[in-house]
């Protein structure tokens, strides 16, 4: 039904303004909706199934003569691009009255239509007889033929050239345990090298539970990152030096000591992009560039070449190092010291590398160094999955490994075991646009029940009710909570899905490093002052509005003092602060009454105030990262902004921010061992993994690609565009079951565009009606 109560007034969802959905939506689930006819509670349903509706919620349901209305599932509107006129059905034309209604009705979600219809084809047929083969396949381990070949063939080097889904995992996992049980290896001479620890851990699990194999046997394996490995190697050689408390773990530790080198250059940290600048530096050290030997190509170039020369000086003085300097140190130990290089040859007899395309140079360099001796290496990549080329990874390695390896054996695995044919067809379509990459083509080994849907939530606030009803509606039916999970290109973009999470009861699981969007600097520093308002007393708020107010941390015990002496709250005490310039004393005294009057107002427009009033947005300007390319503070706060719009008061945002921060810890702490839960992760941390259903959300301009990427592409640079439709490849390619990609119409308070990257279907698959 579309009509409800509502504050004592009969509402529309037709005339109702879409931007306020969502508070309909939670006003309903507080009782504050009741239906026209009987009276009874209803809410509003925000799903992907059905079109926005009330319903009634408990038992009036069955007395009620107002029909809930019934929506079609899921389905293709053609009215949205069709007009009749003169009895000819036309297609709508766009125009900018469009693009105004896109913002402003609600757009049915639509299946992606695929042309072609799925058509067997069957992968190489299996054959080799031997024993431990015949026992995988006891225990339910298929192999195809070529997965095959790739388990049996471990002498010499091999390359296995594979796509998303096409049994990498199992091929890897099961050839370490066919080396221990059937070739008899020794476990503790095979290096396994994966790109994260989880995978690592992950396949050290699977490996444990195959025929013969045992937890005991596992560990005997030297398995993880080239970063774990390498360090170990190190520490064990010169404990000294590489202690982990001279490890500079922390991104802005890194940044610190640039800024510092950028002073002697005068660079405007507002203007420079000094995120940018430590990317440049890890590429050159990863791809062994030294200071020395950097030939800048801009003059931007230039002053990171000058910024990286101070930074590994300041390094070196201060005793630190980073993580790119364990593998160059490595390389040097062994460059050095070549006994002790010898010694690691002779116990490595076996190295089999997961992702190669993502590998770098001094990764190749120091994989080539310790397998010259048996040349028993086996590589395993795609090149369409390539995501960290920021970071100096270059698929170029996994191309040119039979050059550097003689005699290679290649083995392609172009089946995907993972998805259903919907999903394997966009993904080649999605992927299919990027100009630098092997041309090749995924197939499916089946049909699934349906094909990705593409939705459109009006924002952020919905698109996080719209997963979630979803997901419940889903769970309800039987599904597993562990069957989702939601992907995310950027940590932030995941506040909304995380909030709705917490306030349900349905189990998450939260990567460590995901802190609560409520305590990032900028977040921080603006809520203080809310904070402030209702409680002019709370040190930890004065504290952090200090850098704010360009004031040094020391002030605060003048300001414990002056609130003694004077008897009066902390942050009245600023009026008594002397910092010895006038104008920004009288600014501080300016500042107690605006504050005060915050408490009385709704948190977007106290948020406007500290903004424009208290010189907020100076600040973000000058220390907000604004200069920086993939994280500013100006996109917190809109983002913040957001957030504030579902709130009354003040004290109700601050309370809803503190719960959060809470939630954060506590989902961290407690999700680790849950084995059932739905997941939220970026995409650069799914990879290598598969859920059931797979929402992927913010698929727009500016998200996913990333602004940064948009950036590089106007000044001339396709490439991080390129990564960036590698990144929605990978996100598409996790779904074993349902995909379903979200274009929120708005973003950060503006209209968003859908993510070019979905207009290569459009093109390519004739026909569709995708809704943007
Ligand atoms: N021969 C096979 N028969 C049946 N299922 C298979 C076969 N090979 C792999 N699979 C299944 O297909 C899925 C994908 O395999 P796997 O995770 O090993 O692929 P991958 O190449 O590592 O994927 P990606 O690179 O996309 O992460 C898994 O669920 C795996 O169990």
């Amino acid at each position: 039904m579309k009509t409800a109560k509502y504050n004592q007034q009969l509402i529309s969802l037709d005339r109702y303004n879409r931007e306020d959905y969502q508070k309909l939506y939670d006003d309903g689930k507080k009782g504050m909706l009741t239906c026209s006819v009987c009276g009874g509670p209803v809410r509003l349903y925000l799903g992907i199934k059905d079109k926005p509706h009330f319903y009634h919620h408990l038992s009036a349901k069955e007395n009620c003569s107002e029909q809930i209305e019934s929506s079609p599932s899921v389905q293709p509107s053609e009215e949205a691009e069709y007009i009749e006129r003169n009895g000819f059905r036309i297609p709508k034309a766009r125009s900018i009255t469009a693009e105004a209604e896109r913002e402003e009705k609600f757009i049915f979600p639509r299946e992606v239509k695929i042309p072609s219809p799925f058509n067997p084809f069957p992968p190489a047929k299996p054959g080799v007889k031997l024993n431990y083969l015949k026992q995988l396949k006891d225990a339910g381990i298929h192999f195809d033929g070529n997965q095959e070949k790739a388990v049996v063939f471990i002498d010499g080097p091999l390359l296995i050239l594979a796509g998303a889904g096409s049994g990498k995992t199992r091929v890897l996992t099961a050839r370490t345990a066919f080396m221990i049980e059937e070739k008899k290896v020794d476990p503790g001479s095979i290096m396994l090298v994966t790109f994260t620890a989880k995978a690592a851990a992950e396949m050290k699990k699977r490996i444990a539970l195959y025929p013969g194999m045992s937890p005991a046997k596992v560990n005997q394996l030297i398995a993880g990152t080239f970063h774990s490995i390498f360090y170990r190697i190190l520490c064990f050689h010169d404990r000294e030096n590489w202690s982990s408390d001279k490890l500079m773990k922390k991104e802005w530790q890194r940044e610190q000591i640039l800024k510092e080198a950028g002073r002697k250059l005068q660079l405007d940290e507002k203007e420079f992009a000094y995120d940018l600048a430590l990317q440049q530096i890890g590429l050159w050290k990863n791809t062994m560039i030294m200071p020395h030997e950097v030939k800048p190509e801009s003059p931007w170039e230039e002053k990171v070449a000058f910024l990286y020369k101070d930074y590994e000086a300041a390094k070196e003085r201060q005793k630190l190092f980073d993580f790119d300097d364990m593998l160059l140190g490595c390389y040097k130990l062994f460059k050095e010291k070549p006994e002790i290089l010898d010694n690691y040859q002779n116990r490595f007899h076996y190295f089999l590398i997961d992702e190669f395309q993502d590998i770098n140079k001094v990764q190749y360099e120091l994989m080539k160094m310790l397998s010259s001796k048996h040349g028993n290496v086996c590589a395993v990549g795609d090149d369409d999955q390539s995501i960290y080329s920021f970071r100096g990874s270059d698929p170029a390695y996994l191309f040119n490994f039979k050059t550097d390896f003689k005699n290679t054996k290649l083995i392609i695995l172009n089946q995907n075991y993972r998805s259903p044919h919907e999903i394997v067809e966009t993904a080649n379509t999605l992927i299919s646009a990027n100009l630098t990459r092997h041309e090749k083509e995924m197939r499916a080994q089946f049909s699934g029940e349906r094909p990705p849907v593409i939705f459109h939530p009006y924002d952020e606030e919905e698109e996080a009710t719209m997963i979630l009803t979803d997901i419940k509606e889903r769970v309800e039916q039987g599904e597993r909570p562990g069957d989702f999970a939601i992907l995310f290109r950027t940590n932030a973009a995941s506040r909304a899905v995380f909030e709705r999470l917490a306030n349900s009861s349905l189990p998450f699981r939260l990567d460590q490093d995901i802190e609560s969007f409520y305590e990032r600097f900028m977040i921080k520093g603006m809520l203080s002052f809310l904070r402030l308002s209702m409680n002019p007393d709370e040190s930890e708020a004065i504290k952090n509005i200090l850098p704010s107010l360009f004031l040094k941390q020391s002030i605060f015990r003048d300001l414990q003092a002056n609130s003694i002496l004077n008897d009066c709250s902390m942050l009245e005490a600023l009026t008594h602060v002397k910092t010895g310039f006038a104008f920004q004393e009288q600014k501080l005294k300016r500042l107690i009454p605006i504050v005060r009057s915050l408490s009385s107002l709704s948190p977007v427009a106290a948020i406007d105030i500290v903004e424009k009033d208290l010189g907020y947005q100076d600040f973000i300007k000058k220390r907000g990262n604004e200069g920086n390319q993939l994280e500013k503070g100006s996109d917190d706060i809109r983002d913040l902004k957001v957030a504030a719009r579902n709130f009354k008061t003040v004290g109700e945002f601050i309370e809803h921010a503190d719960h959060m921060t809470a939630m954060n810890a506590e989902i961290k702490r407690s999700s680790r061992n849950l084995t059932d839960a739905i997941t939220l992760s970026t995409i650069h941390r799914a990879k290598g993994l598969e859920y059931g259903n797979v929402y992927i959300i913010g698929t727009v301009d500016g998200s996913i690609p990333h602004d940064y990427a948009l950036d590089a592409y106007r000044n001339g640079d396709l490439q991080p565009l390129e990564e960036e439709r590698r990144l929605l490849y990978v996100a598409v390619t996790r779904a074993e079951k349902n995909l379903f990609i979200s274009v929120p119409q708005k973003r950060r308070g503006r209209k968003a565009n859908p993510s070019r990257f979905l207009s290569n279907i459009k093109r390519k698959m004739p026909n569709q009606d995708l809704g943007i």
